[in-house]
């Protein structure tokens, strides 16, 4: 079953188009991940979906039925967790989750179980009483999490939702999209940081320019690229290398060069004469290799290849 259809979505900001002509289509038990550098798109495209954000022109379909002609249905059956924390500082953890799930009708004793079952899942229990001003980043996360599960909705949009979080915290919130995933939900997850997308999605759309340029599994993603090589290249020391020069070496695609450690990364095209190429330049410029590496390519690589970019530049 199609949990979600996107056609020919656009978005425009005045004269700038944000979103545009998107289509796609979610199937139910899929964590399909959003992958985008800043400004690809993400954002307002799940605006959309939730229906914060009104569209320009396209279709969304929410389980089979058009979000414009019944956006309760669709209400009922999202839980946003969005890119900003929303929760109100004022209430305990117990009352913010009481307070959104009642906005999806539910009342009483049913209310307060599922209340209750919300902060168990985000391990919020023991501080369902506190207030979120005395909550780490990573708490204020969880809380935001379980305001948006309550009323088990069947599709979870969650934007960004490790960004600025203690590692604890993060690896509860990844452990905690498989486990809705196990639980039957179908999950949205954008991000871009490419290894959390690696581990808990089982297909990407990779985004640019509110366009989606590529779509499938890692895997599927991974074999558009037949050319290209990654080379992790550990030296002495950074100090002597002018990166710019590095990048003029024929072949060469990419250079990531780590400040703290003496480590580059080499996006290189599949030639032997392009590595003899490098590692001659590093020799005859007297710089010191201590270890070459070859790396599978990464989702990293993928999008570099197919926009150019670094995810994070
Ligand atoms: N209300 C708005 N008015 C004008 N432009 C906007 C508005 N909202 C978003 N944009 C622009 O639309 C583009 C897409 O933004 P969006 O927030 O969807 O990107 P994103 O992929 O979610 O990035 P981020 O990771 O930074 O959230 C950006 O160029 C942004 O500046």
């Amino acid at each position: 079953m199609n949990v979600l259809q996107l056609t020919n979505l656009t978005k425009k900001f005045g004269s700038f188009i944000a979103v545009d002509n998107l289509s796609l289509t979610i199937k139910e038990g899929e964590i399909f991940g959003f992958l985008g550098s800043n400004g690809a798109g993400k954002s307002t495209t799940i605006n959309m979906i939730a229906s914060l954000l009104k569209m320009t022109e396209g279709d969304i379909t929410v389980l089979g039925k058009d979000i414009n002609k019944d956006r309760k249905y669709a209400k009922l059956n999202i839980g946003l967790v969005p890119q900003d924390i929303a929760i109100y500082e004022d209430l305990t953890a117990y009352e913010n989750v009481r307070f959104f799930a009642g906005l999806y009708g539910l009342r009483g004793s049913e209310l307060n179980e599922r209340v209750r079952e919300a902060l168990k899942f985000v391990g919020l229990t023991d501080r369902q009483k506190s207030y979120p001003k005395d909550f780490s980043g990573g708490m204020k996360r969880r809380l935001n999490i379980a305001c948006a599960i309550a009323h088990r909705p069947k599709l979870i949009i969650m934007d960004e939702p490790t960004v600025g979080i203690d590692p604890q915290s993060r690896n509860h919130i990844l452990e905690s999209v498989k486990e809705l995933n196990r639980m039957g939900c179908t999950i949205i997850y954008t991000s871009h940081y490419m290894e959390e997308v690696e581990e808990v999605c089982t297909k990407i759309a990779i985004m640019d320019h509110g366009k989606i340029i590529a779509e499938g599994t890692k895997e599927q993603l991974k074999s558009i690229i037949t050319d290209t090589k990654d080379m992790m290249i550990e030296l002495r020391s950074l100090e002597n290398i002018d990166l710019e020069q590095l990048k003029d070496i024929t072949g060469i695609r990419a250079i990531q060069a780590d400040e703290d450690t003496s480590t580059i990364k080499i996006n290189s095209e599949l030639e032997v004469n392009n590595f003899n190429n490098i590692i001659q330049y590093f020799i005859s410029n007297d710089i010191e290799i201590r270890s070459l590496e070859e790396n599978a390519p990464s989702l990293e690589t993928v999008f570099l290849t197919l926009t150019g970019r670094n995810l994070r530049d």
